[in-house]
């Protein structure tokens, strides 16, 4: 998110704009780690620790690894770094290392070096309640290591917990964290240790208020990072830039033009690799009171103050605080898809949503009265995930109904992609009006190096900028908006096809336009 950052944006000793080497490390074992000298052209910064806990888990193995690879191909970690994997069992560095490059050559991208990124690699015992493991240890040796090679203080060594565990583990670590003196650097100051929390950040208002009552024992703010994948995607970013710095968008970026915001994520996965989380979630909890409210906020925010981070998350989070609390009755169809229950690890009298259409109103001037349409649910007929704003259609009606609605649309996807369809003159000898639909991959941008949403999110950690991270204050708004969902008054799901658009009764809530995604 460099690209909005600012010059008064706190970076607490971090290694901003520094180029890594990639290969500083050349023995990663705690207490013999050397390192070469920088070449010229490396920006120094400060030296890192990532503790990546759950190093052996599922995240860690798609999402985390290839996202250091991204950045250490790129350059974008600091020169004298370090990874600590952890977990609940000990395991030798080398089987580490081993796991860490299967798990590129699994999930990494054409380029990584493993390599690279192995000998950088140790693995210690996670911090227990009363047993410390073996992390504290190795990391004090690590710590030592990179601060000698670099130069600097064992103070300015930054070190970043990334907390890649189920989510019932984050209230005990974080407890252990700060029990085991894991939460500050070594002279005591807050700045120098970031923690990372993946999604979910609590599953309902009492455990997201529980959670954070222990983070905040543990931690000030500022170290926390709570991760929503879909603000570190590239088109996500892509939204405020598009309508902050053009006109031609901000000028209909309202009710006076926008008849209906889609933010629309149909998915064709199934869900019996993890049934069992699965079940206890559902669709509504898995996407709609993170991602989807997160995206609809970007959408919906008033322009910030200021692109600084906290203008930003201040703006993102005042356009939370304007949620209407969802009506069950009226607003939201549930869907289950057809042999759901059949599934392995999936009870037989579950009634969990695979699918959600919701109308959620955002109560402000700029946008009393526009429906953003949000929908997500698996096993569909199709996978996208888009953002469309239907505009108004021709104001004066010179066309009758010949004309179709307008649409500003963004592709989340991969790299993303901005489309925007009008109508225009079908080139021949008749007036015959037609959509046509301009598209740009955002990767065909000259010299466009798009990252992943985790490159991209780890990187804005390592920095620290939290621009793209939501805190206490928008999550407590968006489960009071979300509040009527997990009361009696949820609705029961409707049946659904595999490999349809879900239940019917979902289009009523999108006219009169209908879903853009239809297939
Ligand atoms: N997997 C994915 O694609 C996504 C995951 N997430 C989130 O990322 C986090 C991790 O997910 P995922 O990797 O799938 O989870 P896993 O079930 O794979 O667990 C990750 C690791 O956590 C460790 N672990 C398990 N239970 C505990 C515990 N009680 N205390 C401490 N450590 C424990 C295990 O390591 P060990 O046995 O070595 O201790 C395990 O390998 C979750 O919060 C999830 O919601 C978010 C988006 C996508
Ligand atoms: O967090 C989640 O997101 C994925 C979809 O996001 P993607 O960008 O990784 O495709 C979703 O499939 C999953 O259920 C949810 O937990």
């Amino acid at each position: 998110m460099s690209s909005t950052r600012t010059d008064d944006d706190a970076r607490q000793g971090t290694p901003e704009g520094t180029t890594g080497a990639d290969d500083q490390l050349t023995d990663p074992s705690p207490g013999e780690l050397t390192d070469r000298a920088p070449a010229a052209d490396e920006a120094p910064g400060a030296p890192l620790v990532l503790v990546l806990h759950g190093a052996r888990g599922d995240l860690s193995r798609r999402s985390v690894y290839p996202a250091l690879a991204t950045l250490q191909r790129r350059r974008l970690l600091p020169q004298h770094w370090a990874l600590l994997g952890t977990g609940r069992e000990d395991m030798a560095d080398d089987e580490f290392r081993a796991h860490v490059a299967a798990s590129l050559e699994e999930f990494g991208h054409e380029g990584d070096d493993p390599e690279a990124l192995t000998r950088h690699s140790v693995f210690c015992s996670e911090v227990g309640d009363d047993d410390p493991g073996t992390l504290p240890a190795a990391l004090e040796r690590v710590r030592g290591v990179l601060a000698d090679a670099a130069g600097c203080d064992r103070d300015d060594v930054v070190v970043v917990h990334y907390l890649a565990i189920p989510p019932a583990a984050f209230e005990p670590l974080t407890r252990n964290l700060g029990r085991h003196g894991l939460t500050r650097g070594p002279d005591g100051r807050a700045e120098t240790v970031r923690v990372v929390y993946e999604k979910p950040y609590g599953t309902d208002p009492d455990s997201f208020h529980r959670l954070d009552a222990v983070v905040h024992d543990a931690l000030e703010e500022r170290q926390v990072f709570r991760i929503d994948h879909f603000l570190g995607k590239e088109a996500t970013q892509n939204l405020h830039v598009l309508r902050f710095a053009n006109e031609l968008f901000e000028s209909v970026w309202c009710r006076d033009h926008v008849e209906q915001v889609q933010i629309d994520v149909p998915e064709t996965l199934d869900v019996a690799q993890r049934a069992e989380f699965y079940d206890a979630t559902g669709a509504a909890l898995d996407m709609v009171v993170s991602h989807l409210f997160q995206v609809a906020a970007q959408v919906a925010m008033e322009p910030p103050k200021g692109m600084s981070i906290d203008n930003l998350v201040a703006a993102r989070e005042a356009a939370i605080a304007c949620f209407r609390p969802l009506d069950p009755a009226d607003d939201v169809v549930l869907g289950q898809f057809e042999g759901y229950r059949d599934i392995e690890g999936v009870d037989d009298a579950s009634t969990t949503d695979t699918f959600i259409a919701a109308r959620l109103w955002v109560d402000n001037d700029r946008w009393r009265g526009v429906p953003f349409l949000l929908r997500t649910g698996k096993r569909m007929a199709a996978s996208a995930q888009r953002v469309t704003l239907v505009l108004r259609r021709d104001p004066v009606r010179l066309f009758g109904d010949k004309v179709e609605a307008g649409l500003i649309s963004l592709s989340l996807k991969g790299d993303g992609a901005i489309e925007v369809t009008t109508s225009i003159k079908k080139p021949g000898p008749e007036l015959d009006l037609v959509p046509g639909t301009a598209r740009l991959d955002l990767s065909d941008v000259e010299g466009a190096e798009p990252l992943s949403p985790y490159a991209s999110l780890v990187h804005d950690v390592l920095v620290g900028d939290r621009t793209l991270f939501t805190t206490p204050e928008g999550l407590e708004e968006a489960w009071r908006a979300f509040a009527p969902m997990l009361g009696d008054a949820r609705p029961d799901p409707l049946p659904y096809a595999p490999g349809s658009w879900g239940p019917a009764e979902a289009d009523r809530l999108a006219e009169p336009h209908g879903w853009v995604v239809r297939g």
